[in-house]
């Protein structure tokens, strides 16, 4: 089975969490589902360079990543992921959706009202107890 490992930004400006709506894809399980900014690590990437450039690339924000926070595996139809989330700190709300279709600022305990893509379900689950 095809195995694909990425990292994912856990922001936080003040008291909320930066939820993020894929784009309609081909696959349904996470098509147009809401994650946490990020994606594939590149060959050659440590996960915190892989994570920067991302966050440029998606949301064009440069902040300073933290902690890691849980690393998450999933197995959906097609692939299993490996999911490495951080925790980042933001001092602005003022983020450019270059890839998402959506995005939305929440509370912790606001977080399980949007329909997150299966991998995230444990990040918000971890988020809701730790607050
Ligand atoms: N970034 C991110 N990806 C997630 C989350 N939850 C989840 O299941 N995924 C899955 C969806 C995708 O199959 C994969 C991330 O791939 P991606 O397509 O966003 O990454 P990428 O930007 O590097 O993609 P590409 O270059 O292949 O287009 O991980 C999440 O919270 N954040």
């Amino acid at each position: 089975m095809k195995k694909v490992e990425v990292v994912a930004a856990i922001l936080i400006y003040g008291d909320e969490i930066l939820c993020a709506q894929r784009a309609k894809s081909k696959l349904d399980y996470i098509s147009e589902k809401f994650e946490f900014p990020g994606g594939k690590i590149e060959a050659g990437e440590t996960k915190k360079e892989a994570l920067k450039r991302e966050l440029e690339e998606e949301l064009s924000i440069n902040p300073e990543i933290n902690d890691s926070y849980i690393t998450v595996t999933h197995q959906y139809p097609d692939f299993e992921l490996t999911m490495h989330s951080f925790l980042c700190d933001i001092n602005t709300k003022d983020i450019s959706l270059n890839e998402h279709i959506s995005s939305i600022w929440l509370k912790r305990s606001e977080l399980l009202s949007l329909d997150w893509a299966a991998a995230d379900v444990p990040i918000v689950n971890k988020l809701m107890q730790d607050e």
